[in-house]
């Protein structure tokens, strides 16, 4: 280990989504492997589920912090987390995040680390660090793609997002407008521009991409930001044996498929699909004859049994070609294995980012938030196809069967399947020079902070 950095402390805060969580866990890992200590803060339920990802090796190196939240009688213990969470709680959650900010003020002034690693969701935190001269960035988990389509308008009005195979379909644009407008309701007027220009503030936004997968995209967003981008690598884990339940049983089934022939059907960790959406998804992967593993979820609370919920006879058709999880699946493990062909995924930006990395080609169905634009992306990176929903936003299941089938079958899969080998062998060699330009600028902050902690 390299112990050139072992006294530098880095406090990580990662917004409390799973989708938020991964990429800084990640990151933590290689900052502990270069001889930084880190330190993650999380609410007591998140860190529980933590625990499980940080193998032994990082037991020193890697400490877990717990942030408590306020008792709110809506929000139980088991709700101060995004994973499950009833949809309707999460304004709530913000809320309670935000009321909690004496508590990060505690944790700072305890151990007063070297350096902040914070998250867009709660710019608050790079405020507190900077109170006590703590440098403070940002790491992003959302893809430079997707954050230049963003702030494009902003900072160029008037003029044609340049990169036309990241448009939004007419329902998209509809669904992204609505979010908007629900955003702006809900912000706090306290709450500035993340990307406000700020003497104080170092420049510098670490993100969760590789130049591998959007180097033109790092490039443009650079352009419109003014900031040094620093991608880190994808998000991807140690695939360790984190769950519960029957793992070993559906590794075991999987062991006993083809190779490439069955397809992992995952919608990520915030996202329920709707009853009409569940139907056509189960006929489609019915109707393709393709083996998979589906996982399906229902909020907390909801006494939803899967096998209720699914189509009548649904489970007794499809035999052994198919299996359901119920809530949550070894997603690793699973995209590791050589018998997965295909991602059905809803393009959060880790999945994506895990699927090209263990080179499994994706069946797009994106959801919602910046879903859209991911799946756009990877069409044109030529490591995905899109099942398209209609005018009306609804899933169809012959598009789901034909699609399946397709990749799973036929040319295109195979066509897919070299396309991702590519890309992930370029992303594994940038991988590490990526993270060796962000070391080399967390250390110089670092350096900056312990000079400024002295001067106190
Ligand atoms: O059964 C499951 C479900 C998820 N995961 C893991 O959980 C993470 C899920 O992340 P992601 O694929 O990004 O989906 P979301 O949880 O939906 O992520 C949120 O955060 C992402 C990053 O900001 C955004 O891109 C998404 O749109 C947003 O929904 C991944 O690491 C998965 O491997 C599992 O291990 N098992």
């Amino acid at each position: 280990m390299d112990t050139e950095h072992s006294t530098l402390r880095v406090l990580m805060f990662p917004w409390l989504a799973h989708g938020h969580i991964s990429p800084y866990l990640t990151v933590a890992k290689k900052l502990a492997c270069r001889g930084f200590y880190v330190y993650l803060c999380s609410t007591p339920v998140n860190l529980n589920f933590i625990k499980k990802k940080i193998p032994q090796k990082y037991s020193i190196s890697i400490q877990l912090v717990e942030f408590h939240l306020p008792d709110l009688p809506e929000l139980p213990l088991s709700y101060h987390t995004t994973n499950g969470i009833p949809p309707h709680l999460v304004s709530t959650l913000k809320k309670a995040v935000k009321m909690s900010k004496p508590n990060f003020y505690k944790i700072i002034e305890n151990l007063k680390p070297n350096m902040l690693i914070y998250d867009i969701l709660q710019p608050w935190a790079k405020e507190v660090a900077n109170s006590y001269n703590i440098p403070a960035v940002m790491l992003l988990t959302f893809c430079a793609a997707m954050l230049s389509y963003r702030l494009h308008p902003v900072k160029k009005p008037g003029t044609e997002f340049p990169f036309p195979a990241l448009y939004l379909r007419k329902i998209e644009r509809q669904q992204r407008e609505e979010m908007l407008e629900k955003a702006a309701k809900e912000k706090d007027p306290d709450d500035k521009d993340p990307f406000a220009e700020e003497e104080t503030m170092n420049k510098i936004i670490l993100m969760s991409t590789s130049r591998a997968t959007e180097a033109k995209y790092i490039d443009y967003f650079t352009e419109l930001i003014q900031w040094k981008i620093i991608p880190v690598g994808p998000p991807v884990q140690e695939t360790t044996n984190e769950y519960d339940g029957d793992v070993d049983d559906l590794i075991d089934w999987l062991g006993n498929k083809y190779e490439n022939s069955t397809v992992f059907v995952s919608f990520g960790s915030q996202y329920f699909l709707s009853k009409e959406d569940l139907e056509e998804i189960a006929l489609g992967l019915e109707l393709s004859n393709v083996n998979f593993i589906w996982v399906v979820r229902f909020p907390k609370g909801e006494e939803v049994r899967v096998e209720e919920a699914l189509p009548e006879g649904f489970l007794e058709r499809i035999g052994d070609r198919g299996r359901v999880v119920d809530g949550w699946a070894p997603q690793l493990r699973i995209l590791s294995h050589p018998s997965t062909g295909g991602f059905v995924s809803h393009c959060g930006w880790n999945s994506v980012m895990e699927s090209i990395d263990f080179r499994v080609p994706i069946i797009a169905l994106p959801m919602h938030l910046d879903q859209p634009i991911n799946a756009r992306l990877i069409v044109e990176l030529g490591v995905a196809v899109e099942i398209v929903r209609d005018d009306e936003g609804k899933v169809h299941r012959g598009e789901v069967a034909e699609i399946v089938k397709s990749i799973i079958c036929e040319k295109t899969g195979e066509n897919l399947r070299n396309k991702v080998r590519e890309i992930s062998e370029n992303l594994k060699k940038e991988r590490e020079e990526e993270m060796d330009a962000a070391i080399g600028e967390l250390v110089q902050l670092c350096k900056t902070s312990k000079s400024n902690n002295m001067m106190l």
